[in-house]
Order: structure tokens, then sequence, then C-alpha cells
């Protein structure tokens, strides 16, 4: 089985508008959506949309978590989140200006017996099961969960998934992570430097790979990714053509589609593909990346006709 675990699931509102956003005023916008979020839950949904039935794991509270329970389970998804005893899961807001602003919540406070109750259920995980951990963790946690769950997999033949960002992904690396996805900014921030080039990202890639991640792919937003694999050489992918409507949960829908790649075929270019479409996917689509429009973007691979 293939689980999912998010430590701080939202609701992300996204609200549209016309021209800039005018700091310290009162805006108004032009249209709002409402998704159900949170990077695992993301990954969740977008593998259910490929075939891959999998268990979304985590925390939930409050009349929101409830929502987002109901909703995602909706999208035909497995849950099994704890709900916590006090708080509310959190309202993530994304502004859609001339540029995008992202405001993401702390989210509630975790208490011990909740904690408890979400390695009980990791206990259950077995050989031959997935494991993906990704996003960000509310203040109450303690900054090395993550790592407490790898390490509580050890001796087990578990697929191990991690997508975070600085410290909480760092940790991670002795534990030997199938796959790691920072962005570019995200790559350079692990390594307080500024990353420009492709040579840089296969050089700071690379020491993620010493550090123990087995694959290292870093994605580009329009520009594509980057895949430096366990072995061979690194393998660059453009993003399939298509005008952008909402980047949010690109990222996320790329790791459901290079793990549902590489499950089906066992070769990390098809998994590269899978995972750049259902990226470009998300990013064409108002919500998240749909079967029908992962395979349409699957095919201008094939077809050669990539943004750049
Ligand atoms: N503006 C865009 N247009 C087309 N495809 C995109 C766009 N942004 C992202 N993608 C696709 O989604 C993938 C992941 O997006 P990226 O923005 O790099 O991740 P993250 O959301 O983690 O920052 C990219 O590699 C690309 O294939
Ligand atoms: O857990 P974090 O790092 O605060 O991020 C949560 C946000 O990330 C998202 O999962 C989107 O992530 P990406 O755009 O990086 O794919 C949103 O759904 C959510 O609001």
């Amino acid at each position: 089985m293939v689980y999912t675990i998010t430590f701080n699931p939202a609701l992300d509102y996204v609200m549209r508008m016309n021209g800039d956003l005018d700091i310290g005023e009162t805006n108004r916008s032009q249209s709002e959506e409402l998704y159900y979020g949170g990077k695992g839950i993301n990954v969740s949904v977008v593998l259910n949309e490929l075939g891959i039935s999998n268990v979304s794991l985590g925390f939930i509270a409050g009349f929101t978590g409830d929502a987002i329970n109901e909703g995602v389970a909706k999208m035909g998804v497995t849950t099994d989140f704890i709900k916590l005893p006090k708080g509310i899961s959190r309202i993530n807001v994304k502004l859609k200006a001339s540029k995008e602003t992202e405001i993401n919540a702390q989210g509630p406070d975790i208490d011990q017996a909740s904690i408890d109750a979400l390695f009980k259920k990791i206990d259950a995980i077995k050989d031959g099961d997935c494991i993906i951990l990704a996003g960000s963790i509310p203040k109450t946690l303690p900054s090395d969960i993550y790592e407490k769950i790898l390490k509580s997999l050890e001796g087990k033949d578990v697929i191990k998934v991690v997508d975070a960002t600085k410290d909480l992904l760092m940790k991670v690396l002795p534990y030997k992570p199938f796959l790691v996805k920072p962005n570019q900014a995200e790559l350079g921030e692990l390594f307080n430097v500024n990353i420009e080039t492709d040579e840089d990202i296969i050089k700071y890639g690379r020491i993620l790979q010493d550090r123990g991640a087995i694959n290292v792919l870093v994605s580009l937003g329009k520009r594509g990714a980057l895949l430096i694999p366990e072995t061979g050489e690194p393998i660059q992918m453009g993003a399939p053509s298509g005008k952008a409507v909402n980047t949010v949960g690109s990222g996320d829908s790329m790791v459901a589609g290079f793990l549902a790649g590489y499950l089906k075929t066992k070769d990390y270019y098809e998994a590269l593909a899978l995972g750049s479409a259902a990226g470009s996917a998300t990013a064409v689509l108002p919500g998240l990346a749909d079967k029908e429009t992962i395979d349409i973007q699957r095919q201008k691979i094939v077809d050669g006709d990539f943004i750049c």
C-alpha cells in the first residue's frame, strides 16, 4: 500500500485579482476557489487519478479539518486522519494578482497522544509499501519527526519519498529516501547559495546523493525538471506546453506522477515523463491534475512540444 502523510493539511483559498495587489490597502478579488490541500493530500489525490490507490494519513482539526477529510474522501482517496482535540486545520491564502503571493498558515497544535496515534498507524507499514512525507510541520511538532518516522521504518523494505525543505529534508538523508524533490530555490536554500545553472543543480543534487538520497528530482517550474538518478547521467525534461492557470500543487503532482510512473514501469525516464506530465497538468488547470489532462501533457512530451 502507498501512504502519504500530511502533518499540516490545509484548505487552499485561491483569490484571483485584476492587476496588482495593493499592500496596505483594501483589495477586492474578481473570483475565488477553494481546494483541499497540503502536500501529502495533493500527492494522494493525483496518485489516485493515476490509478495508484493510497491512504492519506496526518492530522486534521475542527470544522476545516472535517471539510478536508470529507472532500478528499469524496475524491476517492482513502483517508485515515487523526482528529486533533483542539484548533482548526489551516486555510492557506493564494493571491493571484499580477504576481502570485502565498500565505501559508502555521496550523493547529498537535498533542502527544495524537503523535503516538500516528506512530501506531506507521507501525503497520510493512515490506513492499511506500510512504511519502510531504510539507511543513506545525511548530508544536518535534522538529525531528520526519527522522523519527524514517528511523521507525528501518529494517523494512519500504520506498520512502520526502518532499520538504531546509533541515527537515537535510536530516532525513541518512535514511536513504528513494526520492527527494526540491525545486531550484529550495535546493539553493539547503546550501545557502543561489543556484543559477544546470551544472550547479547537478553539483548540489549530487551532494544530496552523497549524503544518502537515492534519486534527486529538481523541479524548475516552467523550465521543467532535472533528474539525477541513482545511476547514470542526469536527465533533463522540459515542461510540456500549455498556459499556466494555477501552479499550486504542481510540485506535489510531479512527485505523484514520478512515483506512479516508477511503480508501473521501474524506469526512471518514464517516471520523469509522467511526473512532468502530472506537474504541468496541474499548472494548466484551476485545480489538481486529472487523468485526461495528464494523458494530454504526456503525449506532448512524446511529440517534443515543450514550453522552452
Ligand atoms: N508555469 C508552468 N507551466 C507549465 N508547467 C509548469 C509550470 N510550473 C510548474 N510546471 C510543471 O510542474 C513541475 C513542478 O513545478 P515547480 O513549480 O517546479 O514545483 P514546486 O510547486 O514544488 O515549486 C515542473 O517541473 C513543470 O513540469
Ligand atoms: O506544508 P507547506 O510547506 O506549508 O505547504 C502547503 C501548501 O503547499 C501545497 O501543497 C502546494 O505545494 P506545491 O505548490 O509546492 O506543490 C498547497 O496545497 C499547500 O497550501
